[in-house]
């Protein structure tokens, strides 16, 4: 089925998260979008019972679009430690506990890497824009990277003071926003949203 153009109106960001509810806005903002957030509309956080980050989009997207009757955008994503397998992964939210403890989180990841050699992690990201009706369109980014030890900076949210893109020196939470959404896996996946369902034509 082809992508469905989004034609204007209100959007549904259709996530509990502020970090990323921000960074959403902050690439919206050119389109303009009349955007309401899952918060404000008090919608339910779902379950996020998927084996994979698509499956967790499409799922969190289309419960927020069927609740609210509007079309919704959500976002999967997370960190993937090659070292790790993968892991956190999809469970990345999960590592962090009900408190969002990410400076525990982040401290199990350097704990479970030791000393190996091997420091290379992926972001994945998978935006999920949902309608009313069911249908659903999904697309995902990556950023490659590396990750530190000890987490540096305060900007952005969640695993962004370990993670150093590759080719830079800081990592995401020492860049300005801007810098962050031009190579972000978030950002790269809203690259491939817009041209399916945003540009005109
Ligand atoms: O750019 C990022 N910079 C740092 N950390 C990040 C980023 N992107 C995802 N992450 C980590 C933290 C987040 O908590 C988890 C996603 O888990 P995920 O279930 O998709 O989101 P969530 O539970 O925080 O909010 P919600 O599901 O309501 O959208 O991966
Ligand atoms: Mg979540």
């Amino acid at each position: 089925m082809s992508p469905r153009r989004f034609g204007g109106g209100k959007l549904v960001i259709a996530s509990h998260n502020q970090g990323k509810v921000r960074e959403i806005g902050d690439l919206l903002a050119p389109f303009g979008a009349d955007v309401v957030s899952a918060a404000t509309l008090g919608l339910p956080e779902p379950e996020e019972t998927g084996a994979t980050f698509i499956a967790n989009a499409e799922l969190k997207a289309r419960a927020a679009a069927t609740a609210s009757g509007l079309p919704a955008l959500a976002d999967d994503s997370g960190l993937a430690v090659t070292a790790l397998g993968g892991a956190p992964g999809i469970f990345s939210a999960r590592w962090a506990g009900p408190d969002k403890d990410f400076v525990a989180a982040m401290a199990r990841i350097h704990a479970e890497l030791g000393a190996a050699l091997d420091r290379s992690a992926r972001f994945v990201c998978v935006l999920s824009l949902a309608w009313p009706d069911g249908h659903c369109d999904s697309f995902e980014g990556t950023v490659a990277g590396e990750i530190v030890w000890p987490p540096q900076g305060d900007q952005g949210f969640g695993y962004d003071p370990i993670f150093r893109p590759t080719g830079g020196s800081q990592t995401f939470a020492e860049i300005e926003p801007a810098a962050k959404h031009a190579i972000s896996h978030r950002a790269d996946a809203f690259r491939q949203l817009v041209a399916a369902c945003f540009s005109p034509g």
